[in-house]
């Protein structure tokens, strides 16, 4: 990310840069006129664009004709003679269009040049050859075509080659129909006639090329809306607190108040190095080495899930680390997150989201610190503190029910994690136990945000869809599919589905005149303009879910209160009031939505009054639902709206927090109080309150690339009898979901073996075993024959920019960055920068 910067920067600073000293010496006078020619001074204004153009295209060629070594000719010094190319210029540019040339074809940077093997959009035009740049040193101020259109990924296609290779041709052609041109009129400007260029056969698109245009856009426009965002950065929050510190300490002398902004500076400035240094270790892991070998070392798996697995991992470090002598290996959970799997299901948006929003939350006592994220060619990271307690989930299976107090202080501490996300103008949607961990002393932290949403363009999948479906159609490439896309393609229903999907998401993301205006730019178009159809996405855990959620209405933050009131019912009875016996999530759901006939208290075990008062409070519809009366009234105010335009009030639990069950609560001071249960940890690396068994039955995620090959299966069965070779043979040969592959490993127990040959035999299935796939989201990726290439290209630049690295102040350091200092003042991590 960095080194594409530094390329932007490069080109604008080529454009912008003033003419040099050289140039300036040789720019001529303006060409005599007859006094009498009334029209000349204004025609003159009117060329002054194309005698910009003629002069860039003059510096250009010095500047690059000696970048390059050539030999030119010197340029007419004389001011006669550049009067003459001017004049000629001039006069010439009233009839025919003025044409920039280059001395030679110029090498553009890499479009996205941090990894050259990842998105390589590479010059169309070969370097000069001897003979050409023969011609070009001859006669160096000869016009020269124009380097016409310029085929992105000519080296991956063979008709692109070909093409490119007669474009050549007709430019060579062209270049000596110039020069012979030229050679009777010397220093004369000639423009290229349109003719010529339309005879230039036009570029073949690939896939590979729409790929990566789409993800140059969709990278450029998320890098640019991070930069341009008046969001504060976390640099500049902890230099208000730094700021803010020195004026409260009174007993500071003006000297050490100096000394501290150094140490400040100095401490900042490391971090900015090693983030870089980051970035650019996570751009080599992108070309396949595995990242995280060498900097941490696993210890356990904490979970899994859907995503992947969390481990327990301890830092390697440097022992010999001069700048931090003594510093002791810190432990932390390490979310890896398959990126195939995830690119398949189309969860771009989620991961984007669930990075951006920890991003935010930096400094927040209520939301699970992220330390760092990356990335390399097979997984997403997210390094976080490790919650040694656990998730509130294994308290509750422990415990079963807990005691109205105890109840009550985790709702209390559940509450302030709700706000705190809603603060940041983001609602979590996926309010469940598993989803508060607790800490070493005991308080609750917030996490999973892979649900959460803010609204915002750039976590909305249509968004990125929109940008590949849109350069295909323009293309007129057709992409298959699988043979049931095939199969439903010939239906008019299905072609309709299909084209309203398309013009959907086409009215979200493309610009359209009656909602944009020019000077505003697109950037800010997007922002304004949102994704109000988004504010209806039905997801979330059903036990939880709240009925307009269920309903697929327009829903706001209040629907995160409804899971709270579900949640304390749980805690208290035992069970969700909701769930269905029989029929499964729809039935749960049918429940939701009558809750006014299905929800009520069971008899036991007993409840205070207050306490049932306050769920009922809770499980209304949202008009009804307790928690701020500020949603009620509406207040519009674009500051308490999302992206999407839902309303998420700072503080909105206000109610809530006012109820007669809440009254003993003292919200401010709750985090300094001892918990009701703290964990009994040892050590820090101590994971006892996670699940015993090791959860990892599922495929290995290390493994991908092509299929092992014949010979390399038998290598690895060759230590055993020729049956169960042939069983083995067979399990890793057909897809299987994790429950077969659970089977697989049951049988594998049964075998008559030492247990390290049974679980080398785990390990055989998990590492060379296919796991039975979902049928992709994206037609793309369904398609046999693209699918592999597509997939490919995005596990390399689908997720450009995710690397982040918290700001870890010195031991010592006075300032310790804005972490567990309270609410941080933010309003939203969209377009916040990683530091
Ligand atoms: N920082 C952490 N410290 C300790 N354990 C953690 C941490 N983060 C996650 N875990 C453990 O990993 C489990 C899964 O993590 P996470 O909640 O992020 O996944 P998930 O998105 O809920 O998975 P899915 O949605 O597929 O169920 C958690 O329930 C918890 O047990």
């Amino acid at each position: 990310m960095g080194r594409y910067s530094c390329t932007m920067a490069y080109e604008a600073d080529e454009v912008l840069e003033p003419p040099t000293n050289t140039t300036r010496a040789a720019l001529p006078r303006y060409p005599p006129y007859s006094q009498g020619d009334n029209e000349r001074p204004s025609k003159i204004r009117k060329q002054g664009s194309k005698l910009v153009s003629a002069l860039r295209s003059f510096r250009n060629s010095a500047s690059q004709a000696s970048a390059a070594e050539v030999s030119l000719p010197s340029p007419p010094s004389s001011p006669s003679g550049m009067g003459r190319i001017f004049s000629t210029a001039l006069l010439k540019g009233q009839l025919e269009p003025t044409v920039v040339h280059r001395t030679q074809f110029k090498g553009r940077p890499n479009v996205i040049s941090f990894d050259k093997g990842i998105i390589e959009l590479t010059p169309e035009s070969s370097p000069p050859t001897s003979a050409e740049s023969g011609i070009n040193s001859a006669k160096s101020s000869v016009p020269r075509p124009s380097t016409g259109k310029t085929s992105l990924d000519s080296k991956f296609s063979a008709k692109s080659k070909a093409a490119s290779q007669r474009s050549s041709d007709t430019k060579k052609s062209v270049a000596k129909q110039a020069t012979a041109e030229g050679s009777s009129n010397e220093n004369v400007l000639t423009p290229i006639a349109e003719v010529e260029m339309a005879e230039a056969p036009e570029p073949v698109p690939t896939i590979v090329t729409v790929e990566k245009v789409a993800a140059a856009k969709i990278f450029l426009e998320c890098h640019y809306n991070e930069l341009t965002s008046r969001e504060l950065t976390p640099r500049s929050i902890r230099r208000k607190q730094l700021e803010l510190a020195l004026v409260q300490d009174t007993t500071l002398l003006p000297a050490e108040k100096v000394g501290k902004k150094k140490s400040w500076v100095r401490y900042e400035t490391d971090h900015l190095r090693e983030t870089r240094v980051m970035k650019v270790r996570s751009a080599n892991a992108l070309k396949g080495k595995d990242i995280t070998t060498s900097r941490y070392e696993v210890v356990k798996v904490l979970g899994k899930g859907s995503f992947g697995v969390v481990r327990l991992v301890r830092e390697k470090g440097d022992d010999d680390d001069l700048r931090n002598p003594g510093h002791k290996k810190e432990i932390f959970a390490m979310k890896v997150i398959r990126k195939s799997d995830m690119l398949r299901n189309s969860q771009e948006g989620h991961l984007r989201a669930e990075r951006d929003f920890l991003v935010s939350a930096e400094g927040s006592q209520w939301v699970v610190p992220l330390i760092a994220a990356f990335q390399d060619l097979n997984n997403l990271y997210l390094v976080m503190d490790y919650m040694p307690g656990g998730d509130f989930l294994g308290l509750l299976i422990r415990d079963n029910v807990l005691s109205e107090p105890v109840t009550k202080w985790y709702i209390a501490e559940m509450i302030l994690c709700i706000e705190e996300a809603h603060a940041l103008r983001w609602i979590h949607r996926d309010i469940k136990p598993d989803n508060f961990l607790i800490s070493a002393s005991g308080h609750l932290k917030i996490s999973d945000f892979g649900l959460a949403f803010d609204g915002h363009w750039s976590h909305d999948q249509s968004y990125y869809n929109y940008h590949r479906y849109s350069v295909l159609t323009k293309l007129g490439i057709n992409v298959e599919g699988d043979s049931i896309d095939r199969k439903e393609g010939r239906t008019v229903a299905a072609a309709m589905k299909l084209a309203n999907t398309m013009a959907g998401t086409k009215e979200r993301h493309q610009i359209h005149s009656s909602s944009y205006e020019a000077s505003e730019g697109i950037l800010n178009w997007r922002n304004r303009y949102a994704n109000r159809s988004l504010a209806r996405s039905v997801v979330g855990t059903s036990q939880y879910m709240a009925p307009e959620v269920v309903k697929g209405e327009l829903y706001d933050a209040r629907c995160d209160w409804w899971s709270v009131a579900v949640i304390l019912y749980e805690c208290l009875y035992g069970h969700t009031p909701f769930l269905a016996d029989e029929g499964g999530r729809q039935q749960t759901k049918l429940n939701i939505l009558n809750h006014k006939s299905t929800f009520g208290f069971p008899h036991k075990p007993v409840v205070s009054k207050r306490c049932q008062d306050l769920i009922r409070g809770i499980i209304q519809e949202k008009n009804t639902r307790l928690c701020s009366k500020r949603y009620k009234q509406g207040q519009p105010s674009a500051s308490h709206q999302d992206y999407a335009g839902r309303y998420v009030y700072p503080h909105d639990a206000e109610d809530i927090k006012a109820h007669k069950w809440f009254k003993d609560i003292q919200w401010d001071l709750l985090h300094q109080m001892i918990p009701p249960f703290v964990p009994n940890i040892k050590s820090m690396d101590d994971t006892h309150y996670f699940d015993e068994e090791d959860p990892i039955s599922d495929f290995s995620d290390s493994h991908s690339g092509p299929p092992p090959t014949a010979k390399e299966i038998d290598e690895a069965l060759k230590p055993f009898h020729r049956e169960i070779q042939v069983i083995m043979k067979n399990h890793i040969v057909r897809p299987c979901d994790s429950m077969n592959l659970k089977k697989v490993e049951r049988e594998i127990d049964a075998f008559v073996m030492t247990e390290e040959h049974k679980e080398y035999l785990k390990a055989f299935v998990r590492h060379y075993g296919q796991k039975e796939r979902k049928r992709p989201r994206d037609r793309l990726l369904r398609d046999r024959d693209l699918a592999p290439r597509v997939l490919e290209l995005r596990k390399r630049g689908a997720f450009l920019g995710y690397t982040y690295r918290r700001f870890r102040p010195h031991p010592q350091a006075t300032f310790r960055g804005h972490r567990n200092q309270g609410s941080v003042a933010s309003t939203s991590s969209a377009g916040k920068r990683a530091v």
